[in-house]
Parts: structure tokens; sequence; C-alpha cells
């Protein structure tokens, strides 16, 4: 799908970062036909959500399984054979070379893409130089576009600050999918690289992904609702 084909609608994915399946339930419910893509993350997938997959996918929703996977090549290979087969859209893995390999490797033709975290979004260059690495972020992120466009990787997490330089690197074969999303007055909390949902479309980034602004709002249909509104506003 290129990216003028993806509905207005369908680039909000709100990450279901809630600690139990009735919690996610609750929230779905609430939520109602406002969004039709959610993520599920760590602590609901370690709170017993991956079947959610399945579910959300019979009643024709779309699943991201941000499972951010890395290990040495054959247990990727293994693991993302196994959420292949859950009916999940999206599946993160780390943009490390054997990592990225392993899982298009376990991808192989099934319809399950595979999307590389280049640089986490809560991290700036002091965070990086921290944990060893010499480059800075936008090097960094580059660097691991480009090594996941070589090995067949469908798409890239990266902030929406890096969105135009990647847009130039990967062109419009690989989806851009951007977290450190903050609607205007909203708590930043622990992300560093961020944007309003407005400015993230208008950079270029395919999909948003939207966590606490939406599920930890006083009423997240509406706040859900206002974030597609500047979506389709920042598509003119
Ligand atoms: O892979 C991700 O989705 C991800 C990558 C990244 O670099 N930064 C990032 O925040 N995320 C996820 O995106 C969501 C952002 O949530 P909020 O900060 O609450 O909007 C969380 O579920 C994170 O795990």
């Amino acid at each position: 799908m290129t990216p003028a084909e993806i509905a207005p609608k369908d680039r909000l994915i709100v990450a279901l970062d809630l600690p139990s399946v009735d919690a996610a339930e609750a929230m779905i419910a609430k939520l109602g036909d406002s969004v039709t893509f959610y993520k599920i993350g760590y602590q609901l997938a370690y709170a017993g959500g991956l079947p959610l997959i399945g579910k959300l996918a019979d009643k024709g929703k779309k699943v991201f399984a941000d499972l951010k996977m890395h290990d040495i090549g054959n247990t990727v290979t293994r693991g993302v054979e196994s959420v292949a087969k859950l009916g999940a859209t999206f599946l993160t893995v780390h943009a490390y070379p054997q990592t990225m390999k392993g899982a298009v490797e376990g991808r192989g033709k099934a319809s399950l893409k595979i999307l590389a975290v280049t640089v986490l979004t809560s991290y700036n260059d002091d965070d990086l130089h921290a944990a060893g690495y010499r480059l800075s972020v936008s090097e960094l992120v580059e660097a691991r576009a480009q090594q996941a466009q070589v090995l067949g990787v469908d798409g890239l997490v990266c902030s929406p600050e890096e969105v135009g330089a990647l847009r130039k690197t990967v062109g419009h074969q690989m989806s851009l999918v951007t977290p450190g999303i903050r609607p205007a007055g909203s708590a930043t909390g622990d992300q560093k690289r961020i944007m309003t949902p407005g400015r993230a479309i208008a950079a270029g980034a395919d999909y948003l992904v939207v966590g606490r602004p939406v599920v930890e709002a006083a009423d997240p249909r509406a706040t859900a609702d206002a974030i597609q509104a500047e979506i389709a506003a920042a598509l003119g």
C-alpha cells in the first residue's frame, strides 16, 4: 500500500499500554469505531494480551505486535514464525543486522510486516553516548535505516524528527511509523524526540503511535477523534 492509499483514520495506532486484558477490552469498547489500529506491547502482552491480536483481527481491526525482539538470529526467526500466525499486521524488532535478517527470514511470505526500531524516541545523543555509541541519534537512525532496507525489512519505527531525512533514504517502499507523538499541551513523560500529530503527518509519517495521551485521557474517544481530525487536516 502506498502512503497516499492509507486512509487518514487508519494512520492512528493506539497503544494499549494497560495492565490487563479486561482493561484493554474496556478501552477498546470506549474507543469504538473511532480507532481501527491498536498496538499491543510489553505491558499487555506479558499480562496475557497476545490472544487479543486474533480477536481484534476477527473484528476487522489491525494490530501492531510491539514485541521489540532482539536475540540470536535463529531465535528471532523462530519467534517471528510464531508471531506470523497470530494475525498481526506489524511486528517490531530492534534494528541490529542479525536480528533484522533473522526476522525477515521468519516472516517469509507471511502477510506480517517487520518494523525495525531505529533509535528509541526516549533517547537523545547523550543517552546514546551513555550506552556506548559514538554516533549521534540522526547518524545511527540513518545507518540502521540503510541496513534495514538492504535486509528487506518492511518499515521503520523512528521519531517524527527523522522522517524527512529517512524518506530521502528509503523512499516510499518502507512504512515510517512514529511514536513520540504529543498533542499540543499533553505531558511529554519520558519521550525526548516528540512532535504534534499534525506536524508528524506533515513531515511525512505514515502512521502515528499514541499511548498515554489517549489511554490516560479523561475522554479517550474524544482525544482519539481530535487526533484523527488533526491527521486529516494535515493531509489536506
Ligand atoms: O516501538 C514502539 O512502538 C516505540 C518505539 C519508540 O522508539 N518509542 C516508543 O515510545 N514506542 C512505543 O510507543 C508507545 C508510546 O507511548 P506514549 O509515549 O504513551 O504515547 C509506547 O507503547 C512505546 O513502547
